[in-house]
């Protein structure tokens, strides 16, 4: 079977479905959603010449007689004359004829005349200075962060479009597996799904349910059929080699699913797999080993769930990378990497079946095949 490059896999995942429609949602709602559209600017900002300091407005040479006082959210009594001043607020708005604001710090009061250099202007923010109308201030497809929030609101947005976030289901496979208590004999304690919700809503998605099958095609077929019915994605756990409880293969293609991705050209997770059922809905298959299964998250679920949220496919950071990593001429290796301020060392503890090495790190190093041993890399950060 032949292995599909690891970037290639990324892309491939990406391009595997379409974004989720569109919702809107009131501001307080929106938050980790993606934007569905670009924010643009609904008016001009600031709607209005304001002041940037707390002091005078004046117009024309000085010496300058107040003749009236503006507070923010007020209005100017009148136009100001050569000769005259307005005491303003910082957001205050000016009057008609300002030429610019002296803070207090660079003026002189005295018998209600105002002494200062005229510097044509200074600290008077004008209207539309920041942005005009129909300016896009954030693209489609970006994360809606606190901060996207504070600046869609001072734009006169009450709610936003974002994309849905993607349900998520998942089967774990494994007659030796249990979910509870200090495995006993030869039984395994599911490691997969307790760490599958966590990873699914930080990539912006959201499990629907964890479910443990036996090792039995029939239930297989009969839990995925459902699960498909039920959520944006479907993920399966184990069965994904060549073992004799290894029937993923043969379940997908009996319920008619297109194979768009096998296996990948990477270690560990090289049984990941990534299907279409005939309603379109994905099914990303991870190897049972539970490092393995990480990697097949972040290599394929991560891109996918992207994707139907509307973001672009991830441009991964680079970083400079020190440390033993086993030579792969045809493959890309994941190693868990703890950052320093600029490189990336390896975390130790890194065999398939153990997540020791991923729990402590920052992120896994995507090691490209044929490395050149100094080329900075590729950096998938685990989210904590
Ligand atoms: N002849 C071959 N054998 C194997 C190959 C291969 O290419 N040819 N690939 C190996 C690799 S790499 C991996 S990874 C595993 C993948 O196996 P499966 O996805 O079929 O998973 P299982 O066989 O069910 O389990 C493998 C291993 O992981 C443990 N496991 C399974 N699920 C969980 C879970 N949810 N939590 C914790 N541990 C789990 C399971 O007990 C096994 O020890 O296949 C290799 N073999
Ligand atoms: O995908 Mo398996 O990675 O090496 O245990």
């Amino acid at each position: 079977m032949t292995e599909l490059p690891w970037p290639e896999a990324r892309a491939r995942a990406h391009q595997a479905a379409e974004p989720l429609p569109a919702i809107e949602l009131p501001l307080r709602e929106a938050l980790g959603r993606v934007l569905a559209g670009d924010l643009v600017a609904l008016a001009d900002l600031p709607p209005f010449d304001a002041a940037a300091m707390d002091g005078y407005a004046v117009s024309g040479p000085g010496p300058w007689r107040v003749t009236q006082r503006i507070m923010a959210g007020g209005e100017p009594s009148a136009p100001l004359a050569k000769g005259q001043a307005a005491e303003v607020a910082t957001g205050s708005p000016l009057a008609p004829g300002t030429e610019c604001v002296l803070p207090y710090e660079d003026a002189e009061r005295i018998d209600g005349l105002v002494y200062g250099e005229l510097k044509p202007g200074l600290h008077v923010r004008r209207a539309g200075e920041d942005y005009r109308a129909g300016t896009v201030l954030v693209p489609a497809g970006s994360p809606v962060s606190p901060v996207v929030l504070g600046l869609a609101a001072s734009a006169g947005y009450d709610r936003i479009r974002v994309r849905p976030r993607p349900t998520v289901a998942a089967l774990v496979t494994g007659n030796e597996l249990v979910d509870s208590g200090l495995p006993t004999g030869t039984r395994v304690r599911d490691a997969i799904g307790p760490m599958l919700p966590g990873l699914v809503s930080a990539f912006g998605g959201e499990m629907a349910s964890v479910r443990q099958v036996s090792d039995n095609p029939a239930e297989l077929r009969d839990a995925l059929a459902e699960s498909a019915e039920q959520a944006h994605v479907v993920v399966i756990c184990g069965a994904s080699s060549a073992g004799p409880a290894d029937y993923l293969r043969e379940v997908l293609a009996g319920l008619g699913g297109r194979p768009l991705i096998s296996s990948v050209a990477c270690r560990p997770g090289h049984p990941q797999s990534l299907s279409l059922l005939p309603d379109g809905v994905p099914v990303v298959g991870l190897p049972g080993n539970p490092f393995a299964a990480l990697v097949a998250v972040m290599t394929l679920l991560e891109p996918l769930l992207a994707r139907l949220t509307g973001q672009p496919l991830a441009v991964l950071p680079r970083c400079r990378f020190e440390g033993y990593v086993r030579f792969d001429p045809h493959r890309t290796r994941l190693v868990p990497v703890m950052l320093g301020s600029e490189v990336a060392r390896p975390a130790g503890h890194t065999r398939p079946g153990l997540l020791w090495g991923a729990a402590l790190a920052d992120a896994l190093a995507a090691i490209p095949p044929a490395w050149d041993g100094h080329s900075p890399v590729p950096l998938l950060r685990l989210p904590r």
